[in-house]
């Protein structure tokens, strides 16, 4: 697997020199000041890879290109924003960027209730609470019909927690669900929240589906004409927020994708971390099932804690198997096209000095580089094992 390191660009802490110390070849990036729906110039994504490749390094993966709600909520019918999108494509592909990762999750991109979960002893993580969640959907954005969607004893945990609230707590809770992460689009206030919530309202699952299979049915045969390789990026977390359909959560969704418009340039970023948010998501089984599709990879583990809360957790440690996941990773890049699949260490704890700097939460930089040195020294003992395994075989 090819090493590579998210970049937030020039602005970024942690800098294309210490990405290169922390032993990563590759970056991955995107224009991030163009608003979805605009078309990136290629003169600026030139401009940006010549910065990475002056650092010694090469831009591999874009991750993303905005997916504009238009899309979303009228598939094919957003003829305006899906030319702009491939127009973005094909400068990127002009520029040798030929693997793009993009996500089709409605209004809100990857959610957690918070940012500084302290972890006995072991430095801070991101977490999703979900009672937190509740409190935040039911209580302080009171969203119409919101205990619908809620079991009763979600409910009633919610009530008690939000009687206990203070209001610096409230604050916070909400800035750490709409503020927007890393690598969003765009934030929101609780009333255009609201506003977009309703506007996706009528849609359902299928029709999500549907819109996406209408988006990747126009975008997939440009994309093989550039030999560009898509990658959609699974839901973080994996499950309907707000009443919000989400279709890229489960094995069940990724076939679906898959089966709707089969290319080799309809590929999937297999994010451990979000699709490991779900017990009935079996990863390992899923990496063998879909690896040929799989273009690009997040390394990340989370703690799965019960009634859908969760936490990041050590790469190797949390609730899925991350080396068997990475032996099937290994096999599917040892499959047809043998190829190197670019991997990056996804989400970091927040360690020692840097709890007291500046840092983009999640993309820490002591975290992410503890992970990816994890993760090397897990993918070389495979190696060994696999190569004293045939070497074993060969002297019988
Ligand atoms: O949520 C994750 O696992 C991510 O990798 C966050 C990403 O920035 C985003 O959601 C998809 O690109
Ligand atoms: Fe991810």
């Amino acid at each position: 697997m090819k090493e590579t390191w998210r970049w937030f660009g020039p602005t970024d802490p942690v800098t294309l020199t210490h990405i290169k110390q922390a032993g990563a070849s590759g970056i991955v990036t995107a224009l991030h000041d163009y608003a979805p729906g605009e078309v990136w110039p290629l003169r600026d994504i030139t401009a940006l890879q010549a910065r990475i490749e002056e650092a010694g390094l090469s831009w591999d993966v874009c991750e993303s290109i905005w997916m504009p709600d238009a899309i979303k909520l009228k598939g094919a019918g957003a003829t305006a924003e899906i030319a702009a999108w491939i127009e973005t494509m094909r400068n990127l592909a002009r520029a040798g960027v030929k693997t793009i990762c993009y996500n089709f999750m409605p209004l809100l991109d990857w959610t957690r209730t918070d940012l500084r979960f302290e972890i006995e002893g072991q430095g801070q993580a991101l977490r999703f609470d979900m009672v937190d969640f509740v409190v935040f959907d039911v209580h302080i954005l009171a969203r119409p019909n919101a205990q619908a969607d809620h079991a009763p004893d979600l409910l009633a945990a919610a009530q008690m927690r939000w009687g206990h609230m203070t209001k610096p707590e409230i604050a916070a809770l909400e800035a750490n669900i709409i503020a927007g992460l890393p690598g969003s689009a765009k934030g929101f206030t609780r009333a255009d929240l609201l506003a977009g919530i309703e506007s996706f309202a009528s849609l359902s699952h299928r029709d999500l589906q549907a819109n996406l299979a209408a988006f990747l049915s126009v975008v997939v045969p440009e994309a093989e004409a550039l030999g560009v390789r898509l990658a959609i990026h699974p839901d973080d977390p994996p499950f309907p927020l707000f009443g919000l359909p989400r279709c890229v959560s489960t094995a069940q969704d990724l076939a679906f994708i898959h089966d709707a418009v089969p290319s080799a340039a309809n590929g999937l970023t297999f994010c451990t971390g979000s699709l490991g948010a779900r017990a009935d998501n079996d990863l390992p089984d899923m990496a063998r099932r879909f690896g040929a599709h799989i273009h690009f990879a997040h390394l990340r583990n989370v703690q799965r804690e019960g009634d859908g809360s969760f936490h990041e957790a050590a790469a190797l440690g949390g609730s899925t198997d991350m080396i068997a996941v990475l032996a099937a990773l290994r096999a599917a890049e040892q499959g047809q096209p043998a190829r190197a699949i670019p991997m990056r260490p996804d989400h970091g704890h927040l360690l020692a000095f840097e709890q007291q700097q500046k840092t983009n939460p999640g993309y820490s930089y002591l975290g992410r580089l503890k992970g990816l040195a994890e993760l090397r020294g897990a993918l070389a003992a495979l190696d060994h094992s696999d190569t004293g395994a045939k070497h074993a075989r060969q002297v019988q």
